[in-house]
């Protein structure tokens, strides 16, 4: 079952068409990336499915078409984001912050919430060894790590993930792939927007290339990462370590 369908999505600001008539699918389970380079209109696309911004086209979420689009809502309905800037509330705890994570289910059973707590911290030991430290002390790495686990917080059906490696440093940047690729085993849906290809199409069971606001390639991730045109544009230098897993 498709859990989202996108269909020609177009994104205009003012005289800039950031996104234009892109077409796209996840389906339950699927590990989804959406890839391109700086300003090709990857973060504009996630905003107007989540209509953040304004934009035209049709977005299907479980078959039926997106109409509310307040972010409390869209969370109680299972379709939550991990936004570039994490907007995490630095002067509270990391603990209260995973916990407002699961606010929209509030009327769910505190049990229920401990033990997704449990889950958070059982996928990111160092969010339990520093549940007490307020969140705005917290290094790069594990404030994204903690807005990862906000949203999972509120047991996200798709979880959109904006870019979650930018400005961190290659070994932590591994370190959020590798609990992504735990997310994809426990068949958590996931559609992420990335700049590093080589870690998203490493993780992603498919793949979209956007540049310049139009969509110009689609594939398994295996094969895009093996692609001659996406190796040149987008993974250089790298293509070695690619090739060798
Ligand atoms: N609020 C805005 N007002 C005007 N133009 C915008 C706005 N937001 C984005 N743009 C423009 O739209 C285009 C696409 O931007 P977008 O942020 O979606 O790209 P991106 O692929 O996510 O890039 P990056 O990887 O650098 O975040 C860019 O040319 C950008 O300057």
């Amino acid at each position: 079952m498709n859990i989202l369908e996108v269909e020609n999505l177009s994104v205009r600001y003012g005289a800039v068409e950031a996104v234009r008539g892109l077409s796209l699918r996840v389906a339950e389970g699927e590990a989804i990336t959406l890839i391109g380079p700086n300003g090709a209109g990857k973060s504009s696309t996630l905003k107007g499915i989540l209509g953040l911004v304004q934009a035209s086209g049709t977005v299907r979420y479980l078959g039926k078409p997106l109409l509310q689009r307040e972010p409390e809502v869209l969370a109680a309905m299972g379709l939550v984001m991990v936004p570039e800037k994490r907007e995490l509330f630095a002067s509270m705890a990391v603990e209260d912050n995973l916990l407002l994570g699961a606010f929209s289910r509030f009327q769910r059973r505190e049990k229920g919430i401990r033990k997704d707590l449990e889950w958070v911290y059982s996928l990111f030991p160092r969010l339990l060894e520093r549940r007490k430290q307020l969140a705005g002390t917290m290094s790069g790495g594990e404030q994204q790590m903690l807005a990862i686990g906000r949203a999972l917080m509120a047991r996200p059906r798709l979880l959109l993930l904006d870019e979650p490696s930018l400005g961190l440093a290659p070994l932590i940047v591994q370190e959020i792939f590798r609990i992504l690729g735990e997310l994809k085993a426990q068949r958590v849906t996931i559609l992420v927007v990335e700049q590093n290809a080589r870690m998203a199409l490493k993780l992603a069971d498919r793949g979209y290339v956007l540049e310049a606001g139009e969509l110009v390639m689609e594939g398994r991730g295996s094969e895009l990462l093996y692609d001659p045109r996406v190796i040149e544009s987008y993974l250089g230098i790298r293509t070695r370590e690619a090739a060798g897993g």
